[in-house]
């Protein structure tokens, strides 16, 4: 304890039997403060001295006797009492005797044994205080003591009750001697010399006659440090004001604490106010009174008194500290711990901060100032007598009152009375939520209603937004695909931006929706948050609640724009924007391309190489070979500028026409025959001749004239295919076509065969695969021929025809059953005359011999 704050010292002195032991061991109690009866001392160096045998008025030997004893303080065994000790020996019930009160009366006059008791006496005074009880403590031994009482009463009233305490222990006392030696006493000890019985100047005289004990308990208590007393106020002055609580002298409060928040004055004189006791008169004539510790102390005592009846009490949650709450109950501050604010952990209380709140009481240290309350406790009894109430009204659909206690980002908890509910943030607003701050905050109050309740997770769904009209109902009647407004923009993405076309409906403008010539233009060069724009509904998805919007169709197409100002065929020129693999790109007017394949450069030299002598900015003319504006696209060709020669030539000369030309270039595979004009034919090896040509080279050579077939075109229609064998069977098939016509539908084999072999001949060697190969076509010809109908004459041996034999029934060989035969075409030789003779004379020549 520091020198500015001593350990505050209770002093109650007063006569024999004014009940100060009683009323000093019940205020030590109370304020848990130690006590000293130091009339015990006096009573057991008189005790002592009486057991040594010593003569009570021999000075030097009682003083001796007094520094020599042993005095001990101890609390009997079960703790009720406190047992005095003398030099070991267990002296409590002889020293409450008068005798032993007598004899310490008459040793307390002698100043040597008074001085051995200072030390001792001193030493009790420990924190957190002193209650000291005797004749002159509040005189000798604790002057300095801020409380002094000085308790009295009559003689004949503390005789009485000393009769009733002593026959209560069994004494065998009368009242009269009782009140004869209480009175004598009072005068020895008020008459002595030294540190006789009276009150200190500054001590509150307080007599107890017709009192109880409770009375006399309270009218000190009264007078305690800390007590709260009433007083009115009789002066105010700049400083401060003076007020008359019953005590000694008046007491002065500084004026601060009767201010209010405001600065304004909240008495005036004439008013009773409460105030506690700091110091009763020090000496100087002055009383100091608080009128902040009042307030704080009536707090205490509703406290006190709302923890012994488990009643709640109201305060604020005022502010966060480690490990919880603090809570303002009036000018007490109580702890609030994080676990006890709500049933469900609570990490930010902000939903609660500046609302009166019951609060219970869980623990209370008046002593050190210590208030610890839960909120918990309260939900917890509310909590399920509202639940029961809410749990009926917990129906999907029904509208009920919340307030917001909590936000997340994904949307906020609404405590219904019982149960929390969960705000999703997509069920805030039909509009887009960016964060559920931007629709609700912490302590509102709001209607909601009841999404969905499952009762067995305990979970309730609530939405807020299904309040009001849904804004997507019937959204693509109002909004058809292609109309035309005016939206506001609500976001601006990476994507595109979104634009609000009415309250709680929002589209997306892609970002290939804002510019028709730049498909990944950056949304925020084309739009901000907040800008009116003109939009066309593109798409509207009523079920997934998602409309697409354009901007750029609200203005010019540029592909639309160039088709209705050019068609195909049309000149333009541009410059070269860009080169690809696939061709060149010219921008065009509008801020389009349009694209030159490379296979539309040139008619004759390929693409690709060309290609390389062009460079970006490079003025190009070219004509248009089509335009489509629904998929953007140009198509542009330079080779176009010209004819096509090799169009030019195939109108002149259509497949299958004989063609000549001179031979450009020949391998063993074929050669490259010029044709004129920049076109050029191709004759492959076995299509120079029927037969089978390994080489070319060996019938053809550069600049040699040829005549062949035109009979198709190479893959990229560039070449015409050519075919010399293809002529010269041709050349047969007419002639012999001729000779079929000019025999009348008759095929003559052996004009036939003449015809194949004067063919053969014309070969340098004539092999006999060559002699094979013309049989074998003269065979062909004659099936054909008989497949047409046609009848086949071997001069003068006979002729071969088909015959078609109609349908008939027959017989099986076998089983001889008679079955139906098909009609078929069976071949039929009729012998000629010359065969017939040789037959005839071959069978008389057998016959003859
Ligand atoms: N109003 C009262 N105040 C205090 N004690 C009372 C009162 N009425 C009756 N008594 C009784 O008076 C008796 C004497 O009280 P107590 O011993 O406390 O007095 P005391 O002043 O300490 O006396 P002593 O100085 O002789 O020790 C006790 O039995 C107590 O219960
Ligand atoms: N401070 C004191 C205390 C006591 N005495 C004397 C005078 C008393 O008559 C006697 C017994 O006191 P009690 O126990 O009755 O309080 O002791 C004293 O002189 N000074």
């Amino acid at each position: 304890m520091s020198r500015t704050a001593p350990v505050p010292v209770l002093t109650i002195d007063g006569p024999s039997g004014s009940g100060k032991g009683t009323i000093s061991r019940q205020v030590a109690e109370h304020l848990g403060w130690r006590l000293l009866d130091s009339g015990a001392l006096y009573r057991a160096v008189g005790y002592a001295a009486g057991a040594a045998g010593l003569d009570l008025s021999d000075a030097e030997a009682v003083t001796r006797c007094a520094q020599a004893t042993k005095i001990r303080f101890q609390p009997s065994a079960d703790g009720s009492d406190t047992r005095i000790l003398v030099n070991g020996h267990d002296a409590t019930d002889e020293l409450r005797t008068e005798t032993a009160g007598a004899a310490a009366s008459a040793i307390a006059s002698i100043v040597p044994v008074r001085q051995a008791l200072v030390e001792l006496q001193l030493g009790f005074r420990k924190a957190p205080g002193l209650v000291a009880d005797g004749r002159d403590m509040g005189t000798v031994i604790f002057p300095d003591a801020p409380f002094k009482v000085f308790l009295t009463a009559s003689a004949a009233e503390r005789a009485k009750r000393r009769y009733k305490q002593l026959k209560e222990k069994g004494l065998n006392v009368t009242l009269a001697s009782l009140q004869r030696e209480i009175e004598a006493r009072d005068h020895r000890d008020a008459s002595r010399a030294v540190a006789p019985l009276r009150p200190a100047p500054e001590a509150v005289l307080v007599d107890t006659t017709g009192m109880s004990i409770d009375q006399s308990q309270q009218a000190i208590a009264k007078l305690k440090p800390g007590a709260i007393v009433t007083g009115i106020v009789v002066e105010i002055r700049n400083d401060v004001v003076v007020i008359n609580a019953g005590l000694k002298s008046e007491g002065i409060v500084p004026i601060e604490q009767f201010k209010g928040e405001d600065g304004t004055l909240e008495v005036n004189v004439g008013d009773h106010v409460k105030v506690a006791l700091e110091a009763l008169e020090d000496g100087f004539g002055e009383t100091k009174l608080s009128r902040e510790k009042a307030k704080r102390s009536m707090v205490w005592d509703d406290l006190e008194e709302a923890f012994d009846k488990e009643e709640t009490i109201k305060g604020m949650i005022s502010g966060k500290v480690k490990g919880g709450f603090t809570v303002d109950i009036k000018d007490v501050r109580a702890f609030l711990p994080g676990s006890l604010v709500d049933v469900r952990p609570v990490r930010e209380p902000t939903y609660l901060e500046g609302k009166e709140l019951e609060f219970k009481i869980i623990k209370l240290d008046r002593k050190r100032n210590n208030v610890v309350v839960s909120r918990r406790a309260v939900v917890e009894t509310e909590f399920s007598a509202e639940r029961e109430q809410l749990l009926e009204r917990l129906v999907e659909g029904a509208v009920i009152k919340g307030v917001v206690k909590n936000l997340t980002d994904y949307g906020a908890f609404v405590d219904l009375g019982g149960i929390d509910g969960l705000l999703h943030i997509t069920d805030m607003a039909w509009k887009r939520v960016r964060h559920p701050s931007e629709v609700v905050n912490v302590g509102d109050e709001l209607e909601v209603r009841v999404l969905k309740f499952d009762k067995e997770r305990n979970r309730v769904s609530l939405g807020l937004k299904q309040l009001g009209d849904d804004p997507w109902v019937n959204i693509s009647r109002r909004y058809p695909v292609g109309s035309r407004l005016f939206g506001k923009v609500s976001n601006v993405t990476d994507y595109g931006c979104f634009v609000e076309i009415e309250p709680g409906v929002e589209g997306l403008v892609h970002v290939s929706e804002m510019d028709w010539t730049n498909k990944n233009v950056n949304p925020a060069k084309v739009v901000q948050v907040g800008d009116e724009t003109e939009v066309m509904v593109l798409d509207v998805d009523e079920e997934r609640r998602r409309i697409s919007l354009g901007i750029k169709q609200t203005r010019s197409n540029p592909w639309e724009a160039f088709a209705a100002m050019h068609k195909k065929g049309d000149k333009v020129s541009g410059q070269i924007k860009s080169i690809t693999d696939f061709g060149v790109f010219i921008g065009l007017e509008g801020g389009i391309d349009g694209l030159v394949h490379l296979s539309d450069i040139s008619w004759q030299m390929s693409g690709e190489d060309l290609v390389r002598n062009f460079k970006k900015g490079d003025e190009i003319e070219a004509v248009v070979l089509a335009v489509d504006p629904e998929r953007e696209r140009i198509s542009l060709g330079i080779k176009q500028m010209e004819q096509d020669p090799f169009g030019q030539f195939m109108a002149n000369h259509p497949r299958g026409s004989v063609v000549t030309g001179t031979v450009k270039e020949v391998d063993a595979k074929g050669a490259v025959i010029d044709l004129g004009e920049g076109v050029e034919g191709y004759i492959r090896a076995n299509d120079i001749a029927k037969e089978r040509i390994d080489d070319a080279t060996q019938h053809l050579k550069v600049g040699d004239k040829v005549e062949a077939k035109f009979t198709g075109m190479d893959r990229k229609g560039r070449q015409l295919s050519l075919s010399i064998r293809a002529k010269d069977e041709e050349d047969v098939q007419e002639a012999l076509a001729e000779y079929s016509s000019a025999a009348g539908g008759t095929t003559k084999l052996g004009a036939l065969l003449k015809e194949q072999l004067n063919k053969a001949e014309r070969q340098t060697h004539l092999a006999f695969a060559d002699v094979e190969l013309a049989v074998k076509s003269v065979v062909e010809q004659m099936s054909q021929a008989l497949s047409q109908g046609e009848r086949i004459e071997v001069r003068g041996f006979g002729s071969f025809a088909l015959h078609y034999r109609p349908p008939r029934m027959g017989r099986n060989p076998k089983t001889g059953e008679s079955v139906a035969l098909p009609g078929k075409h069976v071949p039929h030789f009729k012998p000629g005359k010359e065969l017939r003779e040789r037959v005839n004379q071959r069978l008389e020549e057998n016959a003859a011999g």
